[in-house]
């Protein structure tokens, strides 16, 4: 596909949008009683409520067509098919095949049954995990397993650790999961020493096993292993592996059997379905993660089946793109209300960043729009007091996603209605904001003098008309945690459809590895630096400095 600024319906949006200029979304409120009700849909135990949007029923309908007329149906069939749709790796694209082998028998894909593979590597899960709760499983003095360490960095790590927290009242007893992932020594430092090399497994991450973070981490805790009463022969009985490269991982000194498979269909960012969510497993036990794939799979159906209008990734995916094109919209944020949900920020910012942040069309040329946003956010209420000020009176459009479980796990008190009313009210005062005259009489009220009212006031007015989006669900649980995270994947799909790029490649990340290696070289070597520039320069002088 070409520039979407070339379709039809692109064109008419930007008329479109001249029209809705002068157009506050509470006229939208006043003009039509059923609006909330209308602009409200629902998917695999989630409602959205998309109502306080800088949208008419024009605007909808504009957007669904464009999504029609990028060729979104088209595209959804090629993932659900098993197509080459990662073009530019000549992949398919099927993190949706990791949820589907309990509904479904077959999916041959370039002629393999990936979901026999997939059942069987459940399967090799179930085996394991079960090993470890039972206490079967021994470390090299014959003791049980306690804990679990995690090695991996980017998708294979950031996914498994956000779906762990947010799981945590699922968790069982008896072993407790970390994990690591920065090549900052502070990072595994801190956690080996909390633990005992005698009761402690490491699970190393990778699919490449090449990522040069997750083997310093994982050659630090082996070292940290044979210097504390293990040894080689020792290592298969503390260390575990996921990756597609298998080699590296037995010269590394897994057993065969304890390293588990990746397939070059699974991007990083959407591996978690996968044995990469082991360590969930582990933390949660396999029925839960059973049942967080069958959470994802009900969004995929959704997406898969639902008409546009009603398709919850593509209305806000579509509503998105309305923003970030066409109100030159630079960030979305995601604000959680839930303690537990407060790291799932981060993981759809890496979800979406890496997948949507490129300037390429799928044939090679430059873009002539923005594409991805800079994605945002942390736990309501806490973010209120600090970064909700630049949401209702900064320069920048930031539309937002908030997210509230209708119940807690935790139902001490009034926290529960408290943290729910500061979520709905924070949607309430984007959309409404303060007039001047209610500033004024606020001020009035207050006694401030009329040369205080007139000087304080301005200070006081929130424009609104400020769009965000609201998803409900009954509680937080596996099901519901999954197919929130299904629907944030599918919602980057359908952006990266409408602007024509390939949203399952990241050449970006690889410069930064390539790069890094280049400086590493330099630090560590008498290299002339002179070709390079004089900021380089100085900084490589400063560490070599320190060293000496
Ligand atoms: O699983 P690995 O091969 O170690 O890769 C870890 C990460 O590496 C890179 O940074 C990629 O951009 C990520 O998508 C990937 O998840």
């Amino acid at each position: 596909m070409g520039s979407p600024t070339k379709l039809t319906t692109w064109q008419k949006l930007t008329e479109h949008k001249q029209e809705m200029a002068s157009v506050n979304m509470t006229s939208l409120f006043d003009a039509d009683p059923k609006r909330a009700e209308k602009y409200t849909a629902q998917a695999a135990g989630w409602t959205l409520d998309y109502a306080k949007n800088r949208a008419s029923e024009k605007t909808l309908a504009l957007l669904t067509e464009l999504a029609k007329e990028a060729g979104l149906e088209t595209a959804i069939k090629g993932m659900f098919s098993g197509a080459h749709i990662n073009n530019t790796e000549d992949r398919s694209v099927l993190h949706i095949a990791l949820r589907a082998s309990q509904a479904q028998d077959t999916l041959m894909v370039d002629g393999v049954n990936v979901l026999a593979e997939v059942r069987a590597t459940l399967k090799q899960m179930e085996t394991f995990v079960a090993q470890l709760h039972s206490g079967e499983w021994k470390g090299h003095t014959g003791k049980t397993i306690t804990d679990v360490v995690s090695i991996g960095i980017g998708g294979s790590y950031l996914g498994p650790k956000v779906v762990a927290e947010a799981l945590t009242p699922y968790k069982k007893d008896g072993i407790k999961v970390h994990f690591v992932a920065n090549i900052d020594g502070s990072d595994i430092t801190g956690k080996l020493k909390q633990l005992n090399p005698e009761t402690t497994l490491f699970v190393i991450s990778s699919k490449t096993f090449g990522t040069l973070e997750t083997l310093s981490n994982a050659n630090a805790a082996r070292d940290w292993f044979l210097s504390n009463g293990g040894s080689q022969e020792n290592v298969s009985k503390h260390f575990a592996a996921v990756s597609s490269n298998v080699k590296k991982a037995v010269d590394f000194g897994m057993a065969k059997e304890n390293i588990f498979p990746m397939w070059d269909w699974v991007g990083g960012r959407y591996s978690l379905w996968s044995a990469i969510g082991l360590p969930v497993a582990i933390a949660v036990g396999m029925d839960n993660f059973y049942a967080l794939l069958d959470g994802a799979h009900q969004m995929d159906e959704h997406f898969r089946t639902t008409p546009f209008e009603e398709n919850l990734p593509v209305i806000m995916g579509t509503l998105g793109v309305w923003y970030i094109n066409f109100h030159n919209a630079q960030t979305h944020a995601l604000i959680p209300y839930d303690h537990y949900l407060r790291a799932m920020p981060a993981h759809i910012q890496q979800l979406d960043m890496e997948s949507n942040g490129k300037a390429n069309l799928l044939n090679g040329d430059g873009v002539a729009t923005d594409t991805g946003p800079i994605i945002w956010g942390g736990a309501g209420t806490n973010g209120q007091h600090a970064y909700h000020q630049l949401l209702h009176q900064g320069t920048r459009l930031v539309p937002v996603d908030f997210i509230a479980p209708l119940a807690s796990h935790n139902p001490i008190g009034e926290h529960h209605t408290q943290l729910f009313a500061n979520c709905l009210s924070q949607s309430q005062a984007l959309m409404v904001g303060k007039s001047l005259e209610q500033a004024k009489q606020e001020l009035r009220d207050a006694g401030a003098t009329p040369e205080q009212v007139d000087a304080i006031a301005p200070h006081k007015v929130i424009k609104g008309n400020r769009p965000s989006n609201t998803l409900l669900t009954d509680k937080m649980t596996p099901a519901t945690v999954g197919a929130l995270i299904a629907l944030y994947e599918h919602r980057t799909f359908v952006q990266g459809t409408i602007w024509g790029i390939n949203s399952f490649d990241q050449w970006g990340v690889e410069l930064g590895k390539v790069l890094g290696t280049d400086i590493y070289n330099r630090l560590v070597s008498d290299s002339d630096n002179s070709a390079l520039d004089a900021s380089t320069q100085a900084l490589i002088k400063a560490f070599k400095k320190a060293q000496s």
